[in-house]
């Protein structure tokens, strides 16, 4: 249970009456909040509750409509995240803030004052990865990275600031058990430093582990506070959606034996196309149809570039077309565009830059994936339906936003992510690949997306769910597999393994062909490649 909040007479950070006002949004209207010092305070709230664009005033990015910010007792206009930074706030941000062409080095060097070393700057982020377990190359180009890892950089960035305020929007969505453990005792070192935490996630059982006190808000109100440590996950839950909230229903799987899969993978192999890369190996497994096959890993051990593979975002040379076969034709080497004709749908783990282009509208991101539903006629655009399909996607989804033509990046992010699911699922695939398709996604939006899953699946669909978040996985899937540095584990039914195993396997250990699934093994040989805050290896 999380200490007791240091007492302090005078706040680290106090908001009075904070009011923002976009064009067709209250997205904040009259918060008073006060943050003592070496508190732990988490804000929660659905998505669109307006929890971002609180922070985003604090850390100067977003000016208040009205209201007043106060830093240990003084007023401050806070006019830029410089200013903020200045002060000592720091951000770490839900949707990644890094210069994708520079590498880990030089984008955090852009957020420190004056013109740090390099050289020294690399090994001070290889101290601080070391002391907090966030092992990252300082040298390597962060598009290079896998969205785990462009996560710990944004934490490293933000450690090597000493701040005194540090803001976290959802800095857990994407690290593993381990590594969030790690960072929970980083977050308590420096809370117990008298560094103040504003902590917004949408994990529940973490918000209760680790903070002292909960602000709850509701479309941009704030509804009420409770210490996590005297609640449960599901009364902080009610409390922010206002209902209970109900578990997904998974009937046994329609599947059978006998039934032709839907999708085959065979011997896919792949070297890895940059020098940080990781290199898929001999991977092999089918899809049936009716069934949800679950992807468990630590990020950066082949996820992304299997899904690049699978979707046709990476296709392989015509000779290697047999390695994956969609409803029995070989497609290996077909672009996203041909395999999305044949009945493929795709839910990447990027919502912004993949699923979706930020700057364009909702209606014009609708027709990136959905323009076979009846969307074109002759080669022109059929408007109406264009707006049709769009507001059908928002209303069965529960997208809030201003409707069709609401720009993709006026989204908060669990609503854009429901966006994305949504418009995937309603063009009813024959097979959908996910990757973290309830990343950022509130409690109450993430049970609701699990149950679509499942529908389609009971529909006949066959799925493929790439997921970080083992609980997922467990309510969702059939079967289940491992990906660890680019190997994939043998794909078990959901009923046959447990948490720790899986957990286990997870570290690149799981039995051979042939063997029972129990892992007494092993013989480790060397590290395969660096998980959080642990090494990976691989049976010798
Ligand atoms: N730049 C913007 N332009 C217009 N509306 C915006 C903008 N930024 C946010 N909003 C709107 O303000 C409201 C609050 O959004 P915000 O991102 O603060 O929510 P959130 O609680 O952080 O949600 P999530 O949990 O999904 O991240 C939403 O309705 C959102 O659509």
């Amino acid at each position: 249970m999380p200490s007791l909040i240091p007492s302090s007479d005078q706040p680290q950070l106090e908001l009075r009456g904070i009011r923002k006002v976009y064009a067709s949004v209250v997205a904040n209207d009259g918060i008073d909040l006060v943050v003592a010092p070496g508190e732990i305070q988490a804000i929660l709230g659905e998505n669109g509750a307006g929890k971002s664009t609180l922070m985003k005033i604090i850390y100067g990015m977003t000016a208040p409509t009205e209201g007043e910010i106060y830093w240990r007792g003084q007023r401050v206009q806070m006019s830029s995240p410089n200013q903020a930074r200045a002060l000592g706030i720091g951000m770490v941000f839900q949707h990644f803030q890094l210069f994708e062409t520079l590498t880990v080095v030089q984008n955090v060097a852009l957020a420190l004052p004056g013109r740090p070393d390099l050289d020294d700057l690399c090994q001070r982020i290889h101290a601080v990865g070391q002391r907090y377990g966030l092992p990252v190359d300082s040298k390597r180009l962060v598009h290079t990275l896998s969205v785990g890892e462009r996560q710990r950089v944004e934490i490293i960035r933000c450690l090597l600031q000493n701040p005194r305020l540090l803001i976290m929007d959802e800095p857990t969505s994407v690290l593993t058990p381990q590594a969030v453990r790690k960072l929970f005792e980083t977050l308590r070192q420096l809370a117990d430093e008298g560094c103040s935490i504003l902590y917004i996630s949408h994990k529940l059982d973490e918000v209760q582990e680790l903070c002292h006190s909960a602000t709850i808000l509701r479309s941009g109100r704030i509804t009420g506070h409770c210490i996590p440590a005297q609640e449960t996950p599901a009364s902080m839950a009610r409390m922010m959606i206002g209902k209970e909230l109900v578990p997904c229903q998974r009937p046994k799987p329609i599947t059978s034996e006998t039934s032709e899969a839907k999708l085959q993978v065979q011997a896919l192999s792949r070297t890895a196309s940059h020098p940080f890369g990781t290199a898929l190996k001999d991977i092999s497994f089918e899809l049936k149809p009716g069934e949800i096959l679950g992807i468990a890993g630590v990020s950066g051990n082949g996820q992304q570039e299997l899904m690049f593979a699978l979707s046709g975002e990476d296709p392989l040379p015509a000779r290697q077309a047999q390695m994956i076969r969609l409803n029995g034709q070989a497609v290996a080497h077909l672009d996203s565009a041909s395999r999305h004709a044949q009945g493929l749908g795709f839910v990447p783990e990027e919502r912004l830059g993949r699923g979706a282009v930020p700057a364009m509208s909702l209606a014009d991101n609708t027709l990136l994936t959905a323009y076979g539903q009846g969307l074109l006629k002759h080669g022109l655009i059929l408007r109406n339906a264009v707006d049709q399909f769009s507001q059908c996607c928002i209303e069965g989804f529960r997208v809030k936003c201003s409707g069709p033509q609401a720009p993709a990046n006026s989204l908060s992010g669990g609503n854009l992510q429901k966006f994305i699911v949504g418009r995937e699922l309603m063009q009813k695939p024959q097979v959908l690949i996910a990757a973290q398709p309830t990343w950022g996604v509130d409690v109450g939006a993430a049970a609701f997306i699990r149950q679509a899953l499942i529908d389609l699946r009971n529909s006949g669909a066959s799925l493929l769910v790439v997921s970080e978040e083992l609980d997922e996985l467990f309510e969702i899937c059939d079967r289940i597999a491992v990906i660890a540095d680019g190997r994939l584990s043998p794909v078990v039914p959901i009923e046959d393994t447990d948490v720790e195993t899986i957990g286990l396997w997870m570290s690149g250990i799981w039995p051979h062909e042939g063997m029972d699934h129990s892992p007494e093994i092993p013989s480790i040989s060397q590290p395969a490649s660096s998980a959080m805050g642990s090494e990976v290896y691989r049976v010798a």
